[in-house]
């Protein structure tokens, strides 16, 4: 049987070290996400993340990701990181996210109760690219580590989703084939150590990576 032409998309998030950016494009991820919220474990200074981009290989994009920050402090980050695509977390609205003449992706949280309605987050934010869908933790930003239920993913969202929160080597098949996103994003799945938030296992990115291209062919 010929193999399937769709092909999940896949974003590591939460770099922090060269080494594990240069792994992930030989892996063939397709993004890289480096963390600018000032309230998280995995934050980089806007040079630290500059070292990484030059780590990147070709035809990968390198995604800022802020949450609330303001108007200047991401102007800064663009500056000096030269990202290829914008990630927030926060309360911005429309205006805010495009002003910056970079596409960008809009986190969803998925609390316990109703499904976002397609309609709205559209008529909300018809410039983005696309909306990440994550676990909602009280009291926390995201990167959380724990996972929503998928079975309320909403149907009828035209742009493409990622699905967030919680994703790891030994869900992620299961989380693809429920879903069938356009793409995952996974930052403490990837890490083999709780207490070092950042830094990533080689053996783990490679088996999630492996994990996403065989959901995409069952
Ligand atoms: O990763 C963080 O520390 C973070 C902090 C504040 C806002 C967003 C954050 N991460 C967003 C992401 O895209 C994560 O990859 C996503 O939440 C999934 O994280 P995880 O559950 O650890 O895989």
């Amino acid at each position: 049987m010929s193999p399937p032409l769709f092909r999940t998309r896949i974003k590591f998030c939460g770099m922090t070290r060269p080494g594990d950016v240069r792994l992930a494009g030989e892996l063939g991820v397709d993004a890289v996400g480096f963390v600018f919220a000032a309230s998280s474990r995995r934050r980089v200074e806007p040079e630290q993340a500059a070292a990484m981009r030059d780590a990147l290989a070709p035809m990968v994009d390198a995604v800022a990701l802020f949450m609330d920050s303001s108007a200047d402090e991401v102007r800064q980050v663009l500056s000096i990181v030269r990202p290829s695509l914008l990630q927030f977390h926060g309360d911005e609205d429309e205006a805010f996210c495009r002003s910056f003449g970079l596409p960008y992706i809009k986190a969803v949280a998925m609390g316990a109760d109703t499904p976002p309605d397609p309609l709205a987050l559209h008529s909300r934010f018809p410039s983005a690219s696309g909306f990440l869908l994550d676990a909602h933790v009280p009291g926390e930003a995201g990167g959380t580590g724990r996972a929503f239920d998928w079975t309320r993913v909403p149907r009828g969202l035209t742009k493409p989703i990622l699905v967030a929160g919680g994703l790891t080597p030994g869900n992620i098949h299961e989380a693809v084939v429920t879903t069938r996103p356009w793409g995952v994003d996974v930052s403490g799945g990837i890490e083999a150590d709780q207490d070092a938030p950042g830094v990533k296992d080689g053996a783990r990115m490679r088996e999630f990576v492996e994990e996403v291209r065989r959901a995409d062919c069952g």
